[in-house]
């Protein structure tokens, strides 16, 4: 068959998902369950996109995510939970005693205990003078929380969901109004003098946004600041990887289907709507609806024809742009290199100037500290990463970008020795991921972690939800309100999911 030659597969399904990241897999399981007749595709060999894994020599290392909300047992804001059950599968977590441990510069220190009062207690110990400071700004998180863990999660694009709920709770949807255009960092300065201080909330903002505090949304410092004490951070038994595979079963268990190595070239369009898709081997599979897990960038400029841009797009992109994407270190190291007690996820910065500097801020992650299983006997998994933009890392020959990798592995090891003295020599195993295997292997331009804001906005208001301008086609993802986290795109997908249903008469 020439290569030209295009297959057209009779079947019509009522949606078809680009993707398969947990945006993805949850709006296509939230549809299955519904009874839609629901096709993923994803171009990579697994599903789970930056929450997917990969195994090496006895180890299996996550591919990104790795501190996980959203899996509690309890209130509405546990999306992960939830997801999973709607297709009838569950995950066994460990319970993490600690979210972060801090090393932060002018030796600031510090735990962020699942306990809230034991966290409490530790800033304050550390900013005696600013105690009232520190629970005003807390407080007024866990008031966000609780306005949202009062309330059923849905598409806010569904006037007769937003009308029953408001008539249900109206204190909480007005409590949430209130923060919708509201940044964390403009509430913290109501409470809080200490300009210390003030960088340890940039930071504690930064290490999930990726931007300080005065650009952060309120209404997800809230979700973040709270949630890690109520329903708590968890680990899934077996990996990262088990939530993007009990969903995929969970969604064929549910009469939808999946397919692997199945990367979407282009979206079909009629009459201005968006119809099906086309594959690179030329297969095209037509929908009522088409969802796009894929980046907005990657959607518009690489799907569609240039011509379908909307104009709300381009708005949008000159508000938001893309967050850097990672420099990762997969280690795998003799378990003899980590002191006793060591925490499973740390934050090391050693100048407060550089936190948002490429390769500033270093993130770490040990999960076999909380399941042993993922390494061979006497092993950890380190896994290590700091912001890296795509442009020093093109134009090189592969000696030069080998090279490169190593010389920037080696630095970043090197600074890991103020916290893991002896790391360099403890090492068993190293695979460098840079800026170009993110884009590769995600499909997500840049390898962006996501899209930031420019300059500061107001807070949650310029986030797009799930439906585009573009008749029959929807994204979802971290991409769309309310932005990255695997919990965000739980919610996304369960809003997309919703808003779909009832867009297709379910
Ligand atoms: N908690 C953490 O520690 C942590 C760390 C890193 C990332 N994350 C989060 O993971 C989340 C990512 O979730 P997501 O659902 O937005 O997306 P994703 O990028 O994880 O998944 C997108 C999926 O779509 C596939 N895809 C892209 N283009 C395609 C095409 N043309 N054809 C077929 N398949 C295609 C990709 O291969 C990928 O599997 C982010 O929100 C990020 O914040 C969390
Ligand atoms: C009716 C009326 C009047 C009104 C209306 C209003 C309303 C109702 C509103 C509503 C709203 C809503 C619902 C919202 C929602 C939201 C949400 C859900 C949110 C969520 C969020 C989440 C998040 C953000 C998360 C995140 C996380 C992350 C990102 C993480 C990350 C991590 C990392 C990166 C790691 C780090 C570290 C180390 C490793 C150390």
């Amino acid at each position: 068959m020439s290569a030209t030659t295009t297959i057209s597969l009779s079947t019509t399904y009522d949606a078809i998902v680009i993707g398969s990241g947990i945006g993805g897999l949850v709006t296509a399981t939230q549809l299955a369950a519904k009874g839609a007749k629901v096709l993923v595709l994803e171009r990579y060999l697994i599903p789970g996109g930056s929450g997917g894994y990969f195994e090496r020599e006895g180890y299996r290392f996550d591919v990104g995510a790795s501190m996980i909300f959203g899996f509690g047992d309890k209130g509405t804001t546990n999306l992960l939970t939830r997801a999973l059950d709607a297709v009838n599968k569950s995950i066994e977590t460990i319970a993490d005693p600690v979210q972060i441990h801090y090393h932060l510069p002018e030796d600031l220190e510090l735990k962020v205990h699942r306990d809230y009062e034991e966290f409490l207690q530790e800033l304050i110990a550390l900013f005696p003078h600013e105690e009232k400071g520190i629970r005003g700004f807390y407080g007024e998180c866990w008031d966000v929380f609780n306005c949202l863990n009062s309330m059923e999660l849905l598409s806010l694009e569904e006037p007769r969901y937003l009308m029953r709920v408001f008539f249900q709770k109206p204190f909480s949807c007005l409590g949430l109004a209130k923060y919708l255009p509201v940044n964390a960092g403009d509430v913290a300065r109501k409470y809080i003098q200490d300009p210390k201080l003030l960088k340890f909330i940039d930071m504690e903002c930064y290490c999930w946004s990726v931007v300080p505090a005065l650009k952060t949304p309120m209404i997800n410092a809230g979700m973040v600041f709270s949630d890690r004490h109520y329903g708590g951070i968890n680990y899934p038994k077996g990996g990262v990887g088990q939530i993007a595979l009990k969903l995929a079963e969970g969604l064929v268990e549910a009469g939808g289907e999946i397919k692997y190595k199945a990367r979407v070239t282009n979206i079909l369009m009629e009459n201005g709507k968006a119809v099906g898709v086309k594959l690179a081997d030329n297969t095209e599979y037509r929908a009522e609806k088409i969802i796009s897990n894929a980046t907005r960038w990657d959607t518009f400029d690489k799907l569609l024809p240039p011509q379908y841009t909307p104009k709300k797009e381009q708005k949008w992109r000159q508000r938001y742009q893309k967050s850097p994407s990672f420099l990762s270190l997969h280690l795998g190291v003799d378990a003899k290199v980590l002191p006793e007690g060591t925490e499973c996820h740390h934050i090391l910065l050693e100048d407060w100037n550089k936190m948002e500097d490429e390769s500033g801020t270093i993130f770490v992650s040990i999960p076999t500290l909380l399941d042993p299983s993922l390494a061979p006997e006497g092993h950890h998994i380190i896994h290590t990463f700091t912001p890296s933009w795509i442009e020093g890392w093109q134009n090189l020959s592969p000696q030069e970008y080998q090279r490169k990798k190593e010389v920037a592995a080696s630095k970043l090891i090197h600074r890991l020795e103020a916290i893991f003295p002896g790391l360099a020599n403890a090492l068993d195993y190293q695979e460098i991921g840079t800026p170009r295997t993110h884009r590769r292997f995600l499909g997500r331009e840049d390898g962006t972690y996501g899209p930031i804001p420019r300059r500061k906005l107001a807070g949650l208001l310029g986030m797009p939800f799930n439906r585009t301008k573009i008749p029959g086609l929807y994204c979802v993802g971290d991409s769309t309100f309310p932005g990255q986290g695997l919990n965000a795109v739980a919610f996304s997908g369960m809003s997309c999911g919703h808003r779909v249903a009832v867009d297709l008469g379910l």
